[in-house]
């Protein structure tokens, strides 16, 4: 049964609604005025609110703000005398379902109400679809480094801690960060990704903090960044050791007062971000050879996760191969390969200088080019590299 909270402060009008809603079976309570109907909105999950205009103590258009700010997604629909359809319409442009006018027409009251609910239910479904297809992959390995990852990961996700996570390419620090914000109590939120190394220098301000339309010749519109758009959820500054210094030095002004300013604006705007930033390069030798700002790095560094090389947890080797085999083959729609005992010796003492995006390549080209079962020959033959072999068979 729908739960509806009625604030009015006519008395009249609230019997009227509230009789009318029991009777096709909705629970309804009621406030007679926005204090109050706030408090109440605070305390306990409706489904839709109906709120008059015109009220002592709190308006209309003040509950409707302050609600936004604790749930966006109860619709309300303003109930609105003659004399404010204007203030109706502002409240709809500021984030109100919709209005019906006073007295209250029937059917039309009904239409909205049952509108609004289904409205709602759509949105989280969407909500909860989004999440199940995006689901962040399993991090597959029980190799102490691994566990010792998963550990951090736990302890550090529900706080706003920034993270460094280091490590050579294809370690799976992306999946780290990628984790630390599904942990976290942003994960409702955004996360949104910034490879620093792909975005040519001059771009990246603008990129990070958005630009307003005309402050450099290509600036036909105004661009909002990542920074703004992460706000709410996780940024993730992926290769961040390629980043150019004055970007660092505006980035730096991000972290230190949680605002920015888009390139050629001058308003500042205050963002709610938690910052997690990867790199493949010791950065604290960047900042020795000057290419990295210290004071960035410690702020950047709270805490370190360190993602180990593949050959150096080499025990993983053969969970990630069975986990690579289920997804690819079921991915090709095949039925599951097998993988014997000496082929699987074979790949974990293979040298991963790819890591582990270079594992699943080759588990890949092994489901599409072997047999039944993938035996060493075919390790031999499709996963060294030509160029070694002929130099071990010489
Ligand atoms: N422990 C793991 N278990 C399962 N899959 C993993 C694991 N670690 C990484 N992967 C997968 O390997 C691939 C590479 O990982 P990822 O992109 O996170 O690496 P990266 O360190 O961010 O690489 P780069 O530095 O090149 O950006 C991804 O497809 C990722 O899902």
């Amino acid at each position: 049964m729908a739960n509806i909270l009625i604030i009015d402060d006519e008395k009249s009008i609230r019997k009227t609604l509230t009789e009318i809603l029991s009777y096709e079976g909705y629970k309804v309570d009621e406030a007679a005025d926005g204090l109050e109907g706030f408090k109440m909105f605070q305390a306990k999950q409706y489904d839709a609110v109906l709120c008059d205009i015109k009220m002592p103590k709190m308006d209309g258009l003040e509950f409707l703000e302050k609600a936004r700010e604790v749930n966006q997604d109860t619709p309300i629909i303003m109930v609105s005398g003659h004399g404010n359809i204007d203030t109706a319409v502002d409240a709809v442009k500021k984030g109100a379902y919709d209005y019906i006018s006073k007295p209250p027409d029937l059917n039309r009251l009904l239409i909205t109400l049952r509108n609004a609910m289904d409205k709602t239910k759509l949105v989280t479904e969407t909500k909860t679809l989004r999440r199940k297809v995006n689901k962040v992959p399993e991090m597959i390995g029980d190799s102490a480094p691994i566990l010792k990852i998963r550990e951090t990961i736990e302890k550090v996700a529900p706080t706003d801690a920034r993270v460094l996570i280091t490590g050579e390419n294809g370690v799976g620090k992306e999946l780290v960060a990628r984790w630390l914000h599904e942990r976290s109590n942003r994960a409702s939120g955004p996360m949104v990704e910034v490879n620093c190394a792909a975005i040519p220098s001059e771009l990246i301000e603008s990129e990070l903090f958005g630009h307003e339309k005309g402050s450099f010749t290509s600036a036909v519109k105004q661009r909002i960044g990542k920074f703004e758009q992460a706000s709410g959820g996780t940024l993730f500054l992926d290769e961040i050791g390629d980043m150019s210094l004055s970007a660092q030095a505006k980035v730096l002004r991000a972290l230190q007062e949680g605002k920015i300013t888009r390139v050629g604006g001058d308003k500042e705007i205050s963002v709610d971000v938690r910052v997690v930033a990867a790199t493949n390069k010791d950065l604290l030798k960047e900042v020795e050879e000057k290419n990295f700002r210290l004071d960035l790095y410690h702020r950047l560094s709270v805490i370190l996760i360190h993602v180990a090389a593949l050959n150096d947890r080499r025990d993983d080797v053969p969970l990630l191969v069975d986990n690579f085999l289920d997804t690819v083959c079921n991915e090709y729609g095949i039925a599951r390969k097998a993988i014997d005992k000496d082929a699987m010796k074979a790949l974990q003492n293979h040298n991963w200088s790819g890591n582990i995006r270079e594992l699943r390549n080759v588990v890949e080209r092994l489901v599409i080019l072997s047999g039944k079962t993938i035996t060493v020959e075919d390790v031999e033959d499709f996963v060294v590299p030509t160029r070694e072999r002929k130099k071990a068979g010489s």
